[in-house]
């Protein structure tokens, strides 16, 4: 399997160095960054126009939601299915859509991993009857948060419990908060979408991990999962367990075993 990535950051380098380790069945032909004056051992391109040469049969995109949008397209259009990491593009309108007509006229699709998250399978299965209620917190530590709207919401340097600094749907909270809830959109599009799905932002001044608490009740009954992740030593907002579930999806579409 050709496999190609967009971005090598903490996430992508991780998948990369993931794969070799475990000598998967895949072949990265190429990376996809903003910078190609570099060498990481594999062809660098900078242009979603170089992608179709590369002939992927699988682009994994862990680099911003900015990049989802024209490497997904671009992909698509090549050929290649399509995996979004920055699930937060998702929140505006039109995004998912859009690429959806490209697949659908291309014959390919749009990949969404669990990423930080477990139990997207439950969620999404319980879905097929009518859910009442998913409500998603997810807590971290308060340095986390640093960098984004949070720091004006909440004295992070000063917390001395766990404060709650937004309340509200997944799709605001995708929006607002784009580097550290993407997995918003991820339990939105399993379960009630971005709009009936709330959202809980919590800074935790004595947290180590990223924790997710996902409760879900509906005809099915009800579920809840709590997963305490830990971050990657080269982005604390980042969950290692993102890239293991990249791992896992391009490992399950090279193998003959799907698990
Ligand atoms: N779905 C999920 O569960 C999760 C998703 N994420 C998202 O995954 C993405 C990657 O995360 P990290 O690796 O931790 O971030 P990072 O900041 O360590 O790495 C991102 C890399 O992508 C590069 N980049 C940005 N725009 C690009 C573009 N248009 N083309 C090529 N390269 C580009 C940056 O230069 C950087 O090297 C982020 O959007 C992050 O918010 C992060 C954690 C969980
Ligand atoms: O990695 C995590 O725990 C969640 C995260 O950053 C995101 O969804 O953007």
């Amino acid at each position: 399997m050709r496999l190609v990535l967009v971005g090598w950051g903490a996430i992508g380098s991780e998948v990369a160095r993931l794969l070799k380790a475990r000598a998967a069945p895949v072949d990265l032909v190429g990376v996809a960054v903003r910078d190609t004056a570099r060498d990481i051992g594999v062809p660098l391109i900078d242009d979603p126009a170089a992608l179709a040469a590369l002939r992927p049969d699988l682009v994994v995109e862990a680099a911003g939601r900015a990049a989802v949008m024209p490497w997904g397209l671009a992909s698509l259009s090549a050929g290649a299915d399509f995996v979004a990491a920055s699930t937060s593009a998702f929140a505006d309108e039109g995004t998912l859509e859009a690429l959806l007509d490209v697949a659908r006229r291309n014959r390919r699709q749009v990949l969404i991993p669990p990423g930080a998250l477990g139990g997207i399978d439950a969620l999404a299965a319980a879905a097929r009857l009518p859910l009442a209620s998913v409500v998603h917190e997810i807590v971290k530590p308060a340095p986390a948060w640093r960098g984004t709207e949070a720091e004006r919401l909440c004295d992070l340097s000063g917390l001395t419990a766990q404060h709650c600094f937004f309340d509200g749907t997944a799709r605001e909270a995708a929006r607002r908060f784009p580097q550290n809830a993407n997995v918003a959109l991820i339990t939105a599009l399993a379960g009630l979408g971005p709009d009936q799905t709330r959202l809980r932002l919590i800074a935790d001044p004595d947290a180590t991990g990223n924790r997710h608490r996902v409760t879900a009740q509906g005809d099915f009954g009800r579920m809840e999962i709590v997963l305490d992740n830990l971050p990657l030593a080269s982005n604390p907002k980042s969950s290692a367990l993102t890239a293991l579930s990249l791992v896992r999806l391009i490992e399950n579409r090279a193998g003959p075993l799907v698990i």
